[in-house]
């Protein structure tokens, strides 16, 4: 249990402040150029801050915890590494577990890792850092999920299936066991990876196949 500053204050802040109130903690501090009000994530009273530079200092100084609440993995990446190079800042990027989600004691959270309600994280599994394991997705015993990744809700990494960083698992994907996803690469909703597939590219369907898709995903 702990106060903690969220960075971010969009929807998915939303989903994190209760995550934190569900744990018993408190959400003491928000930061966002928009920061709207702090109500609407169940904290009316929290401080609220329009720039990351003096949220971060007030975190340091009342020692909260810091968690990054932004979905899109290259923009979670970029604001995290200056907390993630900053020493006595690092120290405060707990990963922050749901009090529904079951993390097995073997298992291995990176800093900053955000696990949400009804999430699994099997024995063996290897989360890494600033990784978004959403509403009830699955990380099988042994899997490896690369750093700035987001498996979305209900996505399922399969036992010792891999992962590399900043990839985006859409709603209900799948990817098979033992199967291996390139880094940067985006799986639609409902995806089936059964084979391993290349990064930095868009993929849909039961089996996964490449989509024109317009977004192109970036790497950073
Ligand atoms: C708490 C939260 O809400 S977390 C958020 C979780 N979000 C998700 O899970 C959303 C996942 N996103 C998707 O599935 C998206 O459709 C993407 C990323 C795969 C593609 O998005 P876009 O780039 O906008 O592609 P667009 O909608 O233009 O579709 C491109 C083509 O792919 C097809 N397509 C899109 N999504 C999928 C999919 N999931 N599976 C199969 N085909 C798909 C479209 O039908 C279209 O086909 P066409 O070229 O034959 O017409």
């Amino acid at each position: 249990m702990h106060d903690w500053l969220i960075i971010g204050a969009s929807g998915h802040a939303r989903s994190v402040a209760a995550v934190i109130r569900g744990t018993g903690g408190t959400v003491a501090a928000v930061s966002d150029r928009d920061p709207g009000d702090p109500a609407v994530l169940g904290a009316p009273d929290a401080r609220v801050f329009t720039d990351d530079a003096p949220a971060l200092d007030h975190a340091r100084e009342h020692g909260l915890a810091i968690t990054v609440a932004i979905g899109e993995n290259a923009v979670r990446e970029r604001v995290a590494q200056v907390i993630l190079a900053t020493e006595p800042l690092r120290a405060l990027a707990h990963p922050l577990v749901a009090a529904t989600a079951t993390v097995d004691a073997l298992a291995d959270l990176g800093p900053l890792v955000q696990v949400l309600e009804h999430a699994h994280v099997g024995p063996g599994a290897v989360v890494g850092a600033g990784t978004i394991v959403n509403t009830a997705a699955v990380i099988e015993h042994d899997a490896r999920v690369g750093d700035w990744s987001h498996v979305a809700p209900g996505a399922v990494l399969l036992g010792a299936a891999a992962i590399g960083e900043k990839v985006f698992l859409g709603s209900g994907a799948r990817v098979l066991p033992g199967r291996m996803i390139g880094p940067g690469a985006v799986l639609g909703a409902g995806t089936v990876a059964v084979a391993d597939l290349e990064g930095m590219a868009t993929y849909g369907g039961v089996p996964a196949r490449p989509l024109h898709a317009r977004k192109v995903p970036l790497l950073d």
